[in-house]
């Protein structure tokens, strides 16, 4: 048993015991060959239904788009129907943009199908709305025109995330049109505005807590990654994040280098400055600090990892990058997982075009953000961020005005991988792949999940089955068709397993938040 011991907040990490109880088995039941035979029969449907969603331009980051989010929302409601749940849109108005305008929120989709009160009831979370994509960014193909290259099915959104939401689908589809009665009750929580940070959706939760959720056994989300192109995963921690705009402005319009340059004290200037003070080229954070409440690691920890497979080369080759900051596998896990990084996003109002602008932009605001892990406290960190950039700032002597502020802050997930939920997909997975899944964390963030767990009180299972090399956020995202159809398969052989677990399903207390 390994504890980190801080504060109220316990995680147990006993990884070996549970898994060597002799139940797994990668034989398929008589059961599992008629569901998984269905399902490699009807590749060709399922990849058509992901080529009808990747055509949708849901990109809930660019206002313009919303439309496509509307459509993407509406398309997501009647497949459920098809599939026979039930399904709410709920209209949860709409949010102001920066500009001041008002712009309409998607509505979040709860669904359900079945109400057996002796089956289990299982939730999942999905988003089906995308970060922004454009041909001209690099891509090899449209984005949004699903295309299959040697097996891999490229397209914005095929891993993040509406593929792994259609491979759940698909797998309750495959019960349905094989009359066979499904073993669990489905519920399902499919958003629009992930990509967006989720807007409106905690107020759902508060209000649908003592509703759609009360009957509801445990939450599954799929939307994140293997550490590995080929072994399967399964995650049971996901960083936090604290994301920052830092913005200096001078004067009201921008200005002419010629005319004013070498005479003013430049805003863009000001805010490299204050951007390059942020991290030192070792990766270390700078801001005071931000390390004070990080759990120390143990050795028994960085042994932890010594099991799981990660190839660096193989993920240096999916980064495209040269050199990692480290060079062993604990360091980088380590430092993925169980520190604060910080990474700078970008510059609003600095000239970005191609060609030459002479300008002195007025105003700019860097974007940044610090990963959170167990026992950061975001409104500490968010103090901490102020005073060190208003300190830097203020040996410039700058007569430009500083703001800074955390427009999202998410706390970091973990979960019990003893809890019954993580055994039953370990199982479907030996099934399905044939080997034990790697338990990983993840260096990104579900901000969902916590609230799920802290809002809901019920249990999360995070059950990714896109590979490490889907380029999620990046140019050329896929999933391959591998990944799809055998994901499809893991999760059918996952509601067979859920549905062994009547009895077990409440032994487990609720899960711990207080980190
Ligand atoms: C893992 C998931 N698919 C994802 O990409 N999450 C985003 C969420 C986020 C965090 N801060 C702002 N948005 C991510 O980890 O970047
Ligand atoms: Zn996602
Ligand atoms: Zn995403």
């Amino acid at each position: 048993m390994l504890c980190y011991f801080r504060g109220l907040y316990t995680v147990h990490l006993t990884l070996e015991l549970p898994f060597k109880e002799g139940m797994s088995s990668s034989s398929s039941s008589a059961l599992e060959t008629e569901i998984f035979q269905y399902i490699d029969l009807h590749q060709s449907d399922f990849i058509k239904d992901l080529k009808e969603w990747v055509a949708v331009e849901s990109d809930s980051v660019q206002p313009v788009l919303r439309k496509e989010v509307m459509r993407m929302m509406a398309l997501a409601a009647s497949k459920l129907e098809a599939l026979g749940a039930t399904v709410n849109s709920v209209n949860l108005g709409s949010h102001q943009l920066p500009d001041g305008q008002h712009l309409p929120l998607p509505p979040v989709i709860l669904g359900e199908l079945g109400k057996d009160p002796q089956n289990p009831t299982v939730c999942f979370y999905g988003h089906v709305d995308v970060q922004p994509a454009r041909r001209e960014d690099g891509w090899k193909t449209d984005p949004y025109t699903l295309t299959e290259i040697d097996g891999n099915l490229y397209g914005r959104g095929s891993t993040d995330n509406k593929g792994p939401v259609l491979a759940w689908i698909n797998a309750v589809e495959t019960f349905r049109a094989l009359k066979l009665a499904i073993p669990v009750n489905f519920k399902f929580i499919i958003e629009g505005m992930e990509e967006a940070g989720s807007l409106g959706l905690e107020k759902l939760l508060e209000e649908e807590k003592q509703c759609f959720f009360s009957d509801v056994d445990f939450i599954v989300i799929s939307d994140n990654l293997w550490l590995s192109k080929k072994k399967p995963a399964l995650t049971y921690g996901t960083r936090g994040n604290a994301c920052f705009f830092v913005e200096v402005e001078g004067g009201d319009k921008d200005l002419h280098s010629g005319t004013f340059g070498g005479i003013i004290h430049e805003p863009l200037m000001d805010l490299v400055a204050l951007l390059d003070s942020l991290v030192d080229p070792t990766g270390h954070i700078q801001i005071p600090g931000i390390y004070d409440s990080v759990a120390a690691l143990t050795e028994e920890e960085r042994k932890l990892y010594e099991s799981i497979e990660y190839d660096i080369e193989e993920h240096k080759n999916n980064s495209g990058v040269k050199k990692f900051l480290y060079s062993s596998k604990e360091e980088i896990l380590l430092h993925l997982w169980c520190y604060p990084s910080l990474s700078i996003h970008g510059i609003e109002g600095a000239f970005h075009e191609p060609g030459i602008k002479t300008v002195i932009p007025a105003k700019v605001i860097g974007k940044f953000s610090i990963r959170q892990v167990p026992y950061m406290d975001l409104s500490v960190v968010k103090q901490q961020v102020e005073e060190h950039l208003k300190n830097v700032f203020s040996k410039r002597n700058s007569p430009n005005k500083l703001k800074v502020s955390m427009p999202l802050g998410a706390k970091p997930w973990v979960a019990d991988v003893n809890d019954p939920l993580y055994k039953a997909a370990r199982r479907a997975i030996k099934t399905v792949f044939g080997e034990d899944p790697d338990f990983i964390r993840d260096g990104s963030t579900i901000p969902i999940a916590r609230l799920f767990q802290s809002i809901t009180q019920k249990r999360v299972i995070m059950f990714p089955i896109g590979a490490a090399d889907a380029g999620e956020h990046s140019q050329n995202e896929k999933i391959s068709r591998h990944n799809y159809i055998e994901g499809t398969k893991v999760f059918a052989a996952f509601f067979l397993e859920i549905s062994k677990l009547r009895g077990q399903l409440h032994e487990t207390s609720s899960p711990e938040t207080n980190n």
